[in-house]
């Protein structure tokens, strides 16, 4: 079964995956779309900077299609890692199928193939101001930001995309969760995927 988690950039998507990932262990794949990040190591970092990461042409969601198909027929896939403090392809990793996989990303339910290719549609709701608090956080101490850049890039490109292509995608889900610390909502997931993981003993 595939689980597709979209949402605005700091709704709480990867707190949400996460939390199917610590009830359900190996049971579950969780691919990013992240990883999917076009690669720019031709360029400078300067360069890099001022990409548009937030249009759906940033992203290899082709080669993520393809990946979604031959997991889904029990083949491995050569998932690419992404690096977010140098905007770089990272090298790769061999990635098994498993029952339950979990596709996490802003534009998840962007691209028509993929959202084909989902049996279980979640957008992560929350308001802009929360989100890009959050994403100030995270992104100083995770994503090595300066403040500035956040800001810069926040009001260019991170909040006109959100709402040309990651809002609207709201209206595909089949769930609409208020928050990735949603324990409701984590609770009528673990149910389908408890329901799921049975059928196939
Ligand atoms: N409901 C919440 N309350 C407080 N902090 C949260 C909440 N949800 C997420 N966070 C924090 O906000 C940051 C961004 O959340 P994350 O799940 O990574 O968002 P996304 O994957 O949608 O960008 C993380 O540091 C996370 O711990
Ligand atoms: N080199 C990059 C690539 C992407 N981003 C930003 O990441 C955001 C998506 O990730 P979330 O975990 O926040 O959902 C997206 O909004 C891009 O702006 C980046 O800053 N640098």
């Amino acid at each position: 079964m595939i689980i597709g988690i979209a949402g605005g950039s700091g709704s709480g998507k990867t707190t949400f995956t996460n939390a199917i990932k610590e009830m359900f262990k190996e049971d579950v794949l969780i691919i990013r779309h992240d990883d999917y990040y076009k690669d720019h190591s031709n360029l400078s970092f300067e360069e890099k900077k001022h990409i548009n990461y937030d249009h759906p042409d940033a992203l290899e969601t082709n080669l993520l299609v393809e990946h979604v198909k031959q997991l889904k027929d029990g083949q491995p896939i050569e998932k690419p890692l992404y690096d977010f403090s140098t905007h770089d392809r990272k090298g790769s990793e061999m990635i098994f199928p498993k029952k339950i996989i979990i596709l996490e990303g802003i534009l998840i339910l962007e691209s028509k193939a993929l959202r084909n290719l989902i049996d279980i549609k979640v957008y992560v709701d929350a308001a802009s101001d929360e989100r890009i608090l959050r994403r100030i956080l995270r992104d100083t101490k995770k994503r090595g930001r300066t403040l500035e850049d956040i800001c810069d890039q926040y009001l260019k490109t991170v909040r006109p995309m959100h709402e040309k292509y990651v809002e609207p995608t709201r209206k595909y889900a089949d769930i609409i969760i208020n928050g990735g610390m949603n324990k409701m909502a984590l609770e009528l997931i673990r149910t389908k995927i408890e329901s799921v993981l049975q059928e196939e003993v």
